[in-house]
């Protein structure tokens, strides 16, 4: 590995001042950048937008600006990175938050943003491949003033030394991961390490799949990817828009001050329940029951219950028409159901034609009664007559009231909700299914939609599909309306023009037409859509992605996959999960098996993290001997760091366990930083009574915020998170309540930055003999 080379301590104070010379230079040229982005912002609102393509250009130029004061105003904490000295260039090249011009615009830039090709040897040189690098160094900063410098040698001598994992900028990235944490995660840019750095930068093409241990810092180079992605493809993904989908509202919130902290706004972030514009599903439901909505066969349940609303039962149907009465056999409506379903695949599109052939029916059996020529059999209506009379069938009550009996439009609200809610209908619409998988799928309580019903909605859409012709039209109304209300008002202009002018004259004088036509008059009155990219694609279901981001894919139901290829369909993915740390019975096994139903074999590749930056080695220890009892395909990762202080375990009568658990929360907390204690599901009640009486402020559930107090969470509410404190209380039970119960333990016992106390009733399970008694 390189080495940090050793300074005295003049030398470092040198160095210091050297360093703090050049940062004070980026940062003045920060705020000349920031102040000249909105000069220009300014000017750019000022231009007048004469005409459409012009107001078309102030958008963009303003919006241009927009973008760059937010990247330079995220730029301010922690401008500088660090700087590459390189052989045979006399010059350093700064490396940090964004990129600043130099004043010669032929030479390097004064600073060079963290994803510009130019940085990548910062991440990924070594002593044995230097890319051209003599020295890296890192520097640090608190606000404007420069703090410490830590530089690494990379020559083949300093390559030989140590024998630990091979790190970048070990120094920055121990003081990193030592430090006490906010709850928040924060980014990573300053001591990105190589193996996640070629994740950052990967082809953005095809799905990428990161399998990685716990603390491998999937989450953060999903994040940093995203980034680096909306700066290499600025353009596309400026217009496209990328979306990020983590499992729960409470790790989105975790993970959310991330992307700005990198300049990024104009990312979408959803958690499984947020993933159909307009809804939000917060209800819960059984493992098992998510399980079977999360079933690929769940396409073919909705296939049949929207068949199953195209049902035109077994007796004659009888209308009465103006006073005639007219009967329809189940063999004629069956001609008219195919016509409906040849028209359009999908329901709601297919029923118009459905009501007009029931219409041509009708029309048909009533010219057949009032029409026919007594004397040839022919009728007497001519066809302009019979199809006048068409019209005023298809609008008859009577017909309507058959048509949206037989063939109702439907919402997916309706199809989903009427099905979930029927044991009959359930029992329709899945042939050879068990009885027990139906009874899975009845909702027996509430009506609130659950993550796992998002997917169906979806399905439902696509299956219903949506009948807009009428809003068409009404559109294609306004336009023509819009249109000639511009030509009266070019008219009246022209007309009112004055009219005292000399003849040679007149010709000089401009109007309004001869500037403007009508269409492009109407369209400057049209509305402009405001509405960031992020904004408009969070309100229409129809939106695809130009790339999607899924945190803790391990969980994904094959039809959630299902949804988000609809919603990507170049499949341009950033999918990061760990095997180990599936809970929910829908989730993966294997990624190949995950996707390949919907993302197919050939479009996704593998790429591994395998060092561990969150947990300590002591407790790490311990977590792989549950990883392996477990039975798992995947390894432990590797820590990097060890704390010397072992995770510890105590043993209390069942009675007083709430009342300790308490206490060792209260203890943690007095130490500082944040603290989870992390219970089985039966246990959490009475733990969070015992635990707010010691630490009254302390949260749970979805929206519990680790910044402002304890946490006590199930561990599937953990998943993503960590602390810097984690009590965990009964293992055994939690071994026993989770549908994955080794996943579970696993998930909890590496939550943990610094100390682990776990707190039990009975035994501890076997695989937990390395916690030290207290
Ligand atoms: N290169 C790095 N420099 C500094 N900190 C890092 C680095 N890589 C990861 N970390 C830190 O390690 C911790 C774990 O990272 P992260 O949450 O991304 O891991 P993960 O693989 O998603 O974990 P889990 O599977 O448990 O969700 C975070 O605090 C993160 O900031």
């Amino acid at each position: 590995m390189s080495s940090t080379s050793p300074a005295t301590e003049p030398e470092q104070n040198t160095e210091l001042a050297v360093e703090q010379a050049a940062v004070a230079d980026l940062y003045r040229r920060l705020d000349a950048n920031r102040e000249h982005a909105v000069y220009r912002f300014k000017q750019a609102l000022a231009m007048p937008a004469i005409n459409p393509q012009a107001l078309g250009e102030r958008e963009a130029a303003a919006s241009f600006q927009t973008q760059r004061i937010t990247a330079l105003d995220a730029a301010e904490h922690g401008l500088v990175i660090g700087r590459l000295d390189r052989e045979e260039q006399p010059q350093p090249l700064y490396i940090g938050r964004v990129g600043l011009p130099a004043d010669d615009p032929g030479g390097d830039p004064a600073l060079v943003d963290w994803r510009a090709p130019a940085s990548r040897p910062f991440y990924t040189a070594t002593p044995f491949r230097p890319e051209g690098v003599v020295r890296r160094r890192h520097i640090r900063t608190r606000g404007r003033t420069v703090s410490a410098v830590n530089d690494e040698v990379l020559s083949i001598d300093a390559a030989t030394a140590g024998d630990g994992p091979a790190l970048t900028g070990e120094a920055a990235l121990m003081a990193a991961l030592t430090a006490e944490r906010t709850g928040r995660m924060t980014d990573i840019v300053a001591t990105i390490q190589a193996e996640q750095d070629a994740i950052i930068r990967s082809d953005a093409r095809g799905v990428l799949v990161v399998q990685g241990g716990p603390g491998t810092g999937k989450t953060a180079v999903a994040l940093h990817r995203a980034a680096y992605l909306l700066y290499t493809h600025r353009e596309r993904l400026g217009r496209s828009g990328l979306l990020v989908v983590g499992p729960t509202p409470t790790f989105l919130s975790y993970i959310a001050d991330v992307l700005p902290s990198l300049g990024e706004t104009g990312v979408l972030l959803a958690g499984l329940g947020q993933l159909r514009p307009g809804l939000d599903a917060r209800g819960t439901e059984s493992p098992e029951t998510a399980e079977v909505k999360g079933r690929l066969a769940m396409v073919d349940v909705l296939t049949a219950a929207v068949r199953d609303r195209q049902t035109l039962g077994r007796g004659v149907r009888e209308l009465v028409i103006d006073g005639v009465r007219i009967s329809l056999r189940p063999a004629d409506l069956t001609r008219a159901r195919t016509a409906g379903r040849r028209a359009s695949r999908q329901h709601n599109l297919g029923r118009p034609a459905f009501a007009r052939a029931v219409a041509d029916l009708v029309t048909e059996r009533y010219v057949g009664r009032i029409g026919a020529d007594v004397r040839g059999g022919e009728t007497l209506l001519d066809r302009r007559d019979v199809d006048a009379l068409r019209s005023e069938v298809l609008g008859d009550p009577a017909v309507r009231r058959l048509v949206d009996e037989l063939w109702p439009t439907l919402t997916p609200e309706e199809l989903v909700g009427d099905l979930l809610t029927s044991a009959d209908r359930i029992r329709r619409a899945t042939k050879n299914w068990t009885d027990e998988d139906r009874a899975l799928l009845l909702r027996t309580d509430g009506t609130a939609w659950t993550p796992a019903d998002v997917p169906l909605l979806e399905e439902a859409d696509e299956l219903l599909g949506y009948d807009d012709s009428a809003e068409r039209a009404a559109e294609a109304r306004r336009q023509r309306r819009e249109r000639a209300e511009a030509q009266d008002t070019l008219d009246m202009l022209h007309g009112s023009r004055s009219t005292d002018l000399e003849d040679d004259e007149e010709g000089e004088e401009l109007t309004a037409g001869d500037l403007l036509d009508a269409e492009s008059l109407a369209a400057r009155n049209a509305e402009v859509d405001y509405r960031t990219t992020a904004e408009r694609a969070a309100a229409d279901r129809t939106w695809t992605f130009g790339h999607v981001v899924v945190d803790e894919a391990q969980e994904l139901s094959a039809m959630t996959w299902r949804l988000l290829v609809r919603r990507c369909p170049t499949r341009s993915m950033t999918v990061v999960g760990d095997l180990a740390q599936t809970g929910s019975l829908a989730g993966a096994q294997a990624w190949g098996e995950a996707l390949r139903p919907s993302v197919g074999d050939a479009h996704w590749r593998l790429a591994e993290l395998t060092v561990n930056y969150r947990t300590p080695a002591e407790i790490m220890a311990v977590a792989a001997a549950v990883l392996e009892a477990g039975g798992a395909q995947t390894a432990a990762p590797r820590s990097v760091r060890s704390t010397g202080v072992p995770p510890t375990q105590e043993k209390v009568a069942e009675a007083e366990l709430p009342g300790r658990v308490a206490e060792v929360a209260a203890e943690l907390a007095g130490l500082g930083g944040t603290v989870a204690v992390i219970v089985p599901p039966s246990r959490l009640a009475a733990t969070l009574d015992a635990v707010r009486s010691e630490l009254p402020a302390a949260q749970a559930g979805a929206d519990a915020d680790s910044r402002r107090a304890p946490v006590v969470l199930v561990p599937g509410e953990a998943k993503g998170l960590e602390f810097d404190s984690v009590v965990l209380v009964d293992p055994c039970a939690v071994l026993a309540e989770g549908v994955r119960g080794y996943s579970d333990l696993y998930v909890a016992l590496t939550r943990s930055t610094q100390r682990l106390a776990v707190v039990h009733p009975g035994e501890l399970p076997e695989e937990l003999s390395g916690l030290v008694p207290v």
